[in-house]
Formats: C-alpha cells, structure tokens, sequence
C-alpha cells in the first residue's frame, strides 16, 4: 500500500531536496524491480503459447492479436487520460514486448 503523507511530512519533504530525490530513486528502482519481473514473466508465457501453435500449426505471428492488443492499449491509455506522447510510448513499449515475446518463440522453435 502506497504511504500517504502526512501535511507535516510534506512540508518537511519540500524543504529538503535532497530526500525528494533520493525517496523518489527508491520508488524508481521498486517500479523497475516490478517491471523486470513482469517483462520476464510475459514473455516466458512465450514458451506455452509456442508449444500450443505448434500443436496447432500456427504461424508465431498472429497479426489479428496483435491488433486486438494495440487498441486494447489505445483504450487503456485514453481511460487513463494520458497524453499523446505518454500513449505512444507506451504503444512502442508494447511492440517491443510482442517483438521479444517472438523472438523467444523462435529460440524455441529452432532448439526442438
Ligand atoms: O498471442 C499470441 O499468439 C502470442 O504469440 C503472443 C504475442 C504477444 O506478445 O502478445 C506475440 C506474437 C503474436 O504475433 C501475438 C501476440
């Protein structure tokens, strides 16, 4: 659960600098410990979903899904208000994320 701080902790908080900074890093690197473990664990779902398509005979490359993911985070992103620069890196963020997720597919693949 997020700290709430208190109006004293506040005003304490903007006189010193150097604690906005050095809280704020702190915060950064739990955010990207958080991140890591999710990027990994989304794309070793690539292991599954590559045994099933061979199973299948399905291409890796599923350019239906891909797009039903890429409006997925068009809504997400305009619930969320972000602005157009935020939205579009996170649209590149998760073109990056499919990329790799068939990358590790393909390692896969070419190991059996
Ligand atoms: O859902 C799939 O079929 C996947 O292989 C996963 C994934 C993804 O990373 O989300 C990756 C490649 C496909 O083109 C579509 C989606």
């Amino acid at each position: 659960m997020e700290h709430q701080l208190s109006t004293n902790e506040k005003s304490l908080k903007m006189n010193n600098p150097e604690k906005i900074l050095e809280d704020s890093r702190k915060e950064i690197d739990r955010v990207d410990n958080e991140l890591i473990d999710l990027i990994h664990k989304r794309t070793s779902l690539g292991n599954d979903i590559v045994t099933a398509k061979i199973a299948l005979n399905m291409d890796i490359y599923d350019e239906k899904r891909e797009n039903i993911i890429h409006e997925k985070t068009i809504k997400i992103a305009n619930e969320k208000i972000l602005n157009d620069d935020t939205k579009n890196s996170i649209i590149q963020i998760m073109n990056i994320l499919t990329s790799l997720s068939k990358t590790e597919q393909k390692k896969i693949i070419n190991k059996k």
